[in-house]
């Protein structure tokens, strides 16, 4: 026992927590009533590195973690740097300018916040209620993916500088989705170029063509920028663009790119989560019966946020959509800033983290049936209460979602009144193919579906 709890696993060890660790008890006598104060003072004393330090507390070799930076760093790639401007931005910045800007945004994001920007969702939920409605006299297949794209799109434009799809004259954003398409397929995890070094000359053959789609992106974004701050009363954020120039007014190019994120990361996820509800809608009638007959119940013909808590079924569907098709899958990869053990596992340094989103999602010992579509699951009493480590759509840690709340919301007021206003069955009469095709997000094969016009009279 002595032997092996002195020797040294390898050069790279963490500080020792004691210079000797003893036969069976290791380093358990030296533990204080406060044992993190004392791991602290180790680890910040002269000899220690500030982030990691090892002891065995009995049997049990143990590393403490005091440094955020080596779990909260996305990991890197030539394709990001470039799309980026050296990693200046909030995805995949480094922690030391991650962190600040991150409390910015996040602060923008509170639930009280985001309230006042209630108003706009609900405007394109009604907007993309009467396109439906129209779309449907038609008596044509509806097919989701443009719609959707496109309420998602405008609910990310209106929060964050106040413009929608109505304002494009220019085309301007058709170039940013075009743009964003390309930055993902460049970026994608499953792109050789990034992770076999001999390929890299790959990428800068498409660095021009990308860089000069980026330029005009960033142009069109600073013009918004340059427009907000003639009229902008720092008393009164307009969007999420006066919250960064007020939090933020030194740093124009940090700004746009902040921006350019959040188009990035929030149209196509929503929207992705909202075809995959249309599919489940389709192929599990039950399911929308019993959604149609709670919303009907509130005797409204228009669904707000304040409905929410009063549709916990509707809530529990969403859920179990954004469970079993967790639209990142293996999430926002992360990387090991140090050589790491966790779990046991030596995890060396510059080691790139995937979190298997999906395979927490359908791992049988929390799932029964994980395969089995059952929004039941969540309404049991303990599912509000015990699904906190084992649902994580949205990531998990400090570098989560940063637009959690926000995403629910608009997906919630979106498909609680396309329930309440129509009766989504399978255009071929058959359920919809629900395997999923694997980018950077997952997404259905194209699906159709008949719309019907759901009587709300009896209202
Ligand atoms: C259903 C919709 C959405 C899903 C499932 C989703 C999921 C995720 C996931 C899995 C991550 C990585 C988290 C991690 O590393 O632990 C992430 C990060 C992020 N998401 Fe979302 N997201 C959604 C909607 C949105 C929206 C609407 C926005 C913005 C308007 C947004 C902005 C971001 C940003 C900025 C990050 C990076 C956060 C950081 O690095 O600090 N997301 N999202």
């Amino acid at each position: 026992s002595f032997v092996d709890k002195n020797k040294r696993f390898s050069k790279k060890d963490p500080k020792r927590f004691s210079k000797i660790e003893w036969p069976f008890i290791g380093s358990i006598h030296k533990i204080t009533k406060i044992p993190y104060r004392a791991y602290n003072d180790a680890v910040m004393s002269e000899s220690g590195d500030g982030k990691m330090l090892s002891l065995w507390l009995g049997d049990r070799y143990t590393i403490v973690v005091s440094d955020p930076v080596i779990i909260n760093n996305r990991y890197k790639h030539e394709s990001s740097r470039l799309i980026t401007g050296n990693y200046n931005n909030l995805l995949s910045s480094d922690f030391h300018k991650w962190k600040p800007l991150r409390a910015i945004v996040s602060s923008a994001f509170t639930k009280s916040k985001i309230r006042s920007m209630n108003n706009k969702m609900e405007d394109h939920t009604a907007h993309l209620i009467e396109s439906m409605k129209d779309f449907q006299k038609s008596k044509l297949i509806f097919y989701p993916e443009k719609m959707f794209k496109k309420y998602t799109m405008n609910v990310v434009l209106a929060i964050i500088f106040s413009k929608s799809l109505e304002d494009n004259n220019d085309g301007i954003i058709n170039q940013i989705i075009l743009t964003f398409n390309n930055m993902l397929r460049m970026s994608s995890q499953s792109t050789i170029e990034n992770y076999v070094k001999i390929m890299k000359p790959l990428i800068l053959r498409k660095r021009n063509t990308i860089l000069l789609q980026l330029d005009k992106c960033m142009s069109y974004i600073r013009d918004i920028y340059n427009e907000h701050i003639v009229d902008f009363d720092p008393e009164n954020p307009r969007d999420l663009f006066d919250i960064l120039i007020v939090e933020n007014p030194e740093e124009v190019d940090k700004t746009i790119r902040v921006a350019l994120d959040l188009l990035l990361a929030g149209s196509d996820t929503s929207a992705s989560i909202m075809i995959w509800f249309g599919l489940y809608m389709i192929n599990y009638p039950d399911v929308q019966e019993k959604i149609a007959n709670e919303l009907k119940k509130l005797n409204t013909n228009k669904i707000n946020l304040m409905h929410k808590p009063n549709t916990p079924y509707t809530m529990a569907v969403l859920k179990e959509v954004l469970r079993i098709r967790p639209i990142t899958p293996l999430g926002l990869s992360r990387t090991c800033y140090e050589d790491t053990e966790i779990c046991g596992y030596f995890i060396p340094k510059r080691t790139q983290i995937l979190m298997n989103i999906f395979s927490v999602h359908h791992n049988p010992k929390y799932w029964p049936n994980p395969e089995e579509f059952n929004p039941d699951r969540f309404m049991t009493e303990e599912s509000t209460t015990n699904y906190h480590d084992i649902w994580i759509p949205f990531g998990t840690g400090p570098r989560n979602c940063v637009a959690s709340n926000l995403a629910i919301d608009e997906i919630y007021i979106a498909i609680s009144n396309i329930i309440l206003n129509f009766k989504l069955t399978s255009s071929t009469g058959s359920p919809a193919d629900d395997t999923e095709v694997y980018g950077t997000t997952i997404h259905p094969k194209p699906y159709g579906i008949h719309l019907e016009q759901r009587n709300l009279n009896n209202n």
